[in-house]
């Protein structure tokens, strides 16, 4: 079913998603880099990670603190730089990403601080 229970943070986290997700123009980092199309990527990457992922997460309440969500964007980041060679559209990519996410993501801090 869809009841999805709304608490203030899961409002707060599907909002901060929603934000990150603005920043991902090209829709890189919004599903998981496809194993099919990318055959070697699990030899590199211990840990995948992507948007709808995390919004699965949100939805079945698996983030106990921003940190814990804080984590995961960074290791979407962290994978995609690892990854793929400096001079490429998916690092740079990362890279703004890492600068819009700061922004967003202190925002959101202090927010988690004022609803306690
Ligand atoms: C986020 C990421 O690394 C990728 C997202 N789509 C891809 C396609 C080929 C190789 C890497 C990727």
């Amino acid at each position: 079913a869809l009841e999805v229970q709304l608490t203030p943070f899961n409002i707060l986290l599907r909002a901060v998603l929603c934000q990150l997700q603005e920043k991902d123009q090209y829709s890189i980092f919004a599903q998981p880099v496809s194993i099919k199309e990318v055959a070697d990527y699990l030899d590199h990457i211990q840990n995948p990670m992507d948007f709808s992922t995390m919004r699965k997460r949100i939805d079945a309440h698996g983030y106990r603190s921003l940190e814990e969500f804080e984590a995961d964007f960074d290791l979407i980041i962290a994978n995609c730089m690892t990854y793929n060679a400096k001079d490429t559209f998916f690092y740079k990519a990362a890279q703004r990403m890492q600068d819009h996410g700061g922004a967003i993501l202190r925002r959101a801090r202090r927010e988690a601080e004022r609803i306690g």
